[in-house]
């Protein structure tokens, strides 16, 4: 089978085209076979179901655009001059290698240039693209990418601390491990003053 690369989604997803419900219901039918289960019994006859229900949940983020998010924004409010940051938005999240759910946190900060957003719509940015099969790296630089493109900020800086279930419950089994990644552009990757303040404010989250 040909490997496809990767290729940036900063837009909505929506020209792949889907399989059939009934196709989808079979493939979950037969993962609990796999798992070792009866598809049949009753415990599980209406989990095929309700796993592509979820699905549409974990997964909304393919259908939705996070630079149309970013369209509204407001001039007559004045740029502080310092960043805007926003800490502690919850990330949840796929890895794509397990399909497995990694859970954490983000913090978002940008110094406006000429367009100031509403700040609500930083943490939809981080939602639509969390809720993709992503890897860490990629999600986090997806979020700083778009800002970037967008809104032509001076700066953007990212950073995510999260857990990935695929590394606790499964393989190495470790419990504790995070793993943090972050992104810088601009004046946040220009001067390390900016991004240990950003750091800082981050980490006392
Ligand atoms: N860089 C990066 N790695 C990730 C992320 N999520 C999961 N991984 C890693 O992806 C790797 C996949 O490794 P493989 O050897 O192909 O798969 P595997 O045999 O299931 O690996 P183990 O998880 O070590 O059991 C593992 O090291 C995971 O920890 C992520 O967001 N970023
Ligand atoms: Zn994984």
């Amino acid at each position: 089978m040909d490997v496809k690369p990767s290729r940036p989604v900063l837009v909505a997803n929506q020209d792949r085209p889907r399989p059939d419900k009934a196709r989808a219901l079979e493939a979950v039918r037969t993962l609990i076979e796999w798992a070792g289960d009866d598809p049949d019994r009753a415990g599980l006859v209406d989990t095929p179901e309700r796993v592509l229900k979820a699905y549409r949940d974990w997964f909304s983020g393919y259908g939705e655009d996070a630079a149309a998010e970013l369209g509204r924004t407001f001039d007559e409010l004045e740029a502080a001059g310092d960043f805007v940051m926003l800490r502690e938005v919850e990330v949840e999240s796929h890895c794509e290698h397990h399909l497995a759910p990694f859970l954490g946190r983000a913090s978002v900060a940008y110094i406006p240039g000429e367009k100031v957003v509403g700040i609500s719509k930083l943490a939809r940015v981080v939602e639509i693209f969390s809720r993709r099969l992503q890897s860490q790296e990629a999600l986090t630089r997806q979020i700083a990418d778009v800002i970037e493109e967008v809104l032509k900020p001076q700066g953007v800086a990212v950073m995510i601390d999260a857990r990935h279930q695929c590394m606790t419950t499964r393989g190495v089994h470790h419990r504790d491990v995070s793993t943090v990644t972050t992104r810088f552009t601009g004046a946040f990757q220009d001067d390390p003053s900016l991004q240990t303040r950003f750091l800082s404010l981050a980490r006392q989250g």
